[in-house]
């Protein structure tokens, strides 16, 4: 329990103060007493109209599920199903034709395309990773992952094999052919590349056996520089930038025909610094912990030390990059990905404040003046936004008046915090079924100031279950995200985004691969996001950022978006067409197995986030296929059970059964890890084991079937014991 000292009316948490007090506001022109009062009135002005969204979200999915047992699922009455939403206020009118107005936005928003990385915060080391992350090595990620096939003579093994490494090379040099085209002749070819400098500046020389050969583009060379590494060659894309390193004596470079040491390329153009679902902050000390990595990224001096090989390593944030350019000019290159931070959602509340009445604050407008304020600091520096934009990613947003709820707020905060109106940027999730249906009404709503929209699908499926959960039970989870409605989902974010004026704007972005380790199957996959027209797509890793920045050399996604403009949008026939399962179609064998491996999933996330405090897990599936599991993948797992459970599909035994039997799975998996704690042995005892089976069995009461609640308080209840 936090000790709490007064502050304008509010009590805050002691060590919420001193961070506030001590470190976020020094050196900024706001003074502690400014920013208590402007907080206070923040809440006093907010709180009701928090509590009110919250109540209508309840009280429609109250009369939608009493709508299904008297007219049975959507599909069976789309007519009669759109006009009862209508009535109920859950389908909003639709703003006539506008574009959005959002200004002073970064190019890495506006123009330049690429990945997104999603990171969390409270992990400094990752945190610092994925700011550096802008850049990655080209070689290493096709060498370290299954890009290239690892069966054979092209398995890794312990030391270096070169066979894999020329794999590597001739990958590397297939993509240097499709981005960087030589005029008759592949960078196979190539023997030395070298740069010749005369009195109007430097040109790129690639030397071949039958002669010099010159780029289809010669102005995708853009400069150079030497180091002790080698040949530094910058080239550019599609407005991403690529660096050849060139070195004989180098390793790697000594292998080479042409002695390139590596390839070095543009790769997580923006990251997420993100405040939620991939982390667990239950208390005043986790959100100071949150609120202080975020403070040293805007101020850019987070360092974290750990050991990594055996070695102490500190970990900064990169410099820029400095080179030569082809006019002979110093060029100086950003090294860093765009700091954008993601809020929490409208729904949590946070004792690390209590306003007058003693009651916890809304996080998210917590959230929304602590960022803010700590993000004041790059306003002065200017080493993250080049244009003084602040941009938060704002979350699990159930339709217009939420959005501009949130917007009203990000005025307020920037009203006592001196800031110019729009400062602060919104990045609108389109996650929740309510959202999508009236996509234009709400990026009208942030017309002012959105920078993006983006469809986090694992939310919006989860939700998906929720909201029509008593319409029937539901397909199993991997066929629910290849179903109509999906599509329609995606499409209509695209054309809808399109239609007010995102294009060459804001960003029109996709989720989340969440298989981090299957990185083959996502060079297959993920391009279909830019080819969507989609300006960035969510990745797990720096790894995977740089093998999806591939997608973005191949793909002219501003072309993708011009040819799709004129496209009509899909139909909310389509978007609310998600079929009910025939239970018949199931075995009893499929249906045990689908239990168990959401069991599994859920079990294996929970207990980490319960008992360590991890926000986001690296998780196994039946299939022992690695997920990336955060609270959205687990809210779609724990719906999904209590979806079949509410109707009948498996019984309250069968599930307590199957967590049990999964428990004993999940705790041989994690035996190498000395802080965890083993459930099987006493599931009674568990408090981790409790949520687990908490999240599915109390499932169907659950607000919009979040996880955050129970794995909430599940953390506080484990932390007091
Ligand atoms: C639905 C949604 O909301 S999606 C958004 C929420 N999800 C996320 O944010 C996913 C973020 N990703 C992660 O947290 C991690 O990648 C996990 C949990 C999936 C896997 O983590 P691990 O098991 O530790 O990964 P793994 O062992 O393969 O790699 C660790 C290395 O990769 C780096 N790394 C992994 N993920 C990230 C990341 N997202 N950002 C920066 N670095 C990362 C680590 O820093 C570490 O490198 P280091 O030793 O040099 O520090
Ligand atoms: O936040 C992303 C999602 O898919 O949910
Ligand atoms: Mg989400």
């Amino acid at each position: 329990m936090s000790t709490y000292v007064n502050r304008a009316g509010l009590k805050v948490a002691a060590e919420l103060a001193d961070f506030i007090e001590h470190k976020a506001l020094s050196g900024l022109d706001v003074t502690a007493e400014s920013f208590w009062q402007g907080l206070t009135s923040l809440v006093e002005t907010h709180m009701p109209e928090n509590r009110a969204l919250l109540n209508i979200r309840a009280e429609l999915q109250k009369q939608i599920d009493d709508w299904h047992p008297k007219h049975g699922p959507a599909t069976s009455q789309m007519e009669n199903y759109i006009s009862f939403l209508k009535e109920i206020g859950y389908l909003e009118d639709e703003p006539a034709s506008f574009q959005i107005s959002t200004e002073n936005l970064d190019p890495e928003i506006t123009h330049l395309c690429g990945p997104q990385l999603v990171v969390p915060v409270s992990n400094a080391r990752y945190a610092l990773n994925a700011a550096n992350a802008r850049w990655g090595s080209l070689y290493d990620a096709l060498y370290g992952t299954d890009a290239i096939s690892r069966q054979g003579e092209l398995a890794p093994g312990k030391t270096y094999n070169a066979i894999r490494g020329k794999a590597v090379f001739e990958r590397a040099a297939a993509f240097l052919d499709q981005a960087f085209p030589i005029n008759g002749a592949s960078h196979n070819d190539v023997i030395g590349y070298s740069i010749s400098q005369n009195g109007d500046g430097a040109q790129l020389i690639l030397q071949t056996a039958s002669g010099e050969v010159q780029l289809n583009n010669p102005d995708a060379f853009h400069g150079f520089s030497e180091s002790n590494k080698g040949l530094h060659i910058l080239l550019r894309h599609h407005g991403l930038f690529a660096e050849l390193l060139i070195n004989s004596a180098d390793m790697i470079g000594k292998l080479h025909p042409a002695h390139v040491a590596d390839v070095t390329i543009e790769s997580a153009l923006s990251a997420i610094q993100d405040c939620e679902d991939s982390v667990a902050a239950v208390n005043a000390a986790d959100k100071v912990h949150i609120y202080s990595n975020w403070l040293g990224l805007m101020r850019g001096d987070l360092e974290d030390t750990f050991e990594k090989n055996g070695k102490q390593t500190t970990r900064r944030l990169n410099p820029e990059r400095s080179y030569t350019g082809r006019d002979g000019q110093p060029l100086k290159i950003r090294s860093r990905s765009l700091q954008l931070v993601r809020n929490v959602g409208h729904l949590m509340m946070s004792d690390a404040i209590l306003d007058k009445n003693n009651d916890p604050i809304g996080e998210g407008i917590m959230d929304a003046a602590v960022t803010t304020l700590c993000a004041m600091h790059d306003l002065k520096l200017k080493t993250n936004s080049q244009t003084g934009a602040i941009y938060i990613v704002k979350p699990k947003m159930h339709g217009s008046r939420e959005v501009a709820f949130a917007c009203q707020v990000f005025t307020d905060v920037e009203n006592f915090l001196g800031l110019p109106k729009n400062t602060i940027k919104i990045g609108v999730m389109d996650e929740e079924r309510r959202t999508s249906a009236n996509l234009k009404a709400c990026i009208f709503a942030a017309r002012e100031r959105i920078f993006f929209i983006n469809t986090g699908f694992l939310d919006r499926t989860g939700d998906e279950i929720h909201t029509s959960m008593e319409a029937g039970p539901v397909l199993p989870k991997d066929q629910i995200k290849s179903e109509r409605w999906l599509l329609a989902y995606e499409n209509r974010n695209v054309t809808i985004g399109l239609s007010c004026g995102l294009s060459g704007k804001a960003q029109i972005g996709k989720g989340m691969w969440a298989k981090p380790d299957d990185m083959a199957d996502m060079l297959t996959q993920k391009i279909g996001h830019p080819k969507a027209g989609a300006n960035c797509a969510w990745v797990p890793s720096p790894t995977a950022a740089t093998l999806h920045a591939l997608h973005y050399h191949e793909v002219d996604v501003h072309a993708v978006q011009r040819a799709r403009l004129s496209e009509p949008t899909a139909s909310l026939e389509y978007l609310f067409s998600m079929p009910v399962l025939d239970p018949q179609s199931l075995s009893a064998e499929q249906i045990q197995r689908e239990l168990d491996n959401n069991a599994q999933g859920i079990l294996g996330y929970v207990v980490r986030w319960v008992d360590q405090g991890i926000g986001c897990s690296k998780v196994l599936d039946i299939n022992n296929v690695a997920l990336m599991e955060d609270r959205a993948t687990c809210r779609i797992s724990s719906q999904a059970i209590a979806n079949w459970l509410r109707h009948g599909l498996v019984s309250q035994e069968q599930v307590l059964a199957s967590f049990t039997h999964m428990a004993r799975t999940v705790d041989e998996q994690n035996a190498g890890d000395p802080l965890y704690i083993r459930m099987s042995d006493n599931p009674d005892r568990s408090v981790a084991f409790k949520a687990a089976l908490d999240l599915a069995i109390e499932g169907t009461v659950q607000s919009s079937g979040y996880t955050e609640p129970i794995l909430h308080a599940s953390r506080l209840r484990f932390l007091e014991k």
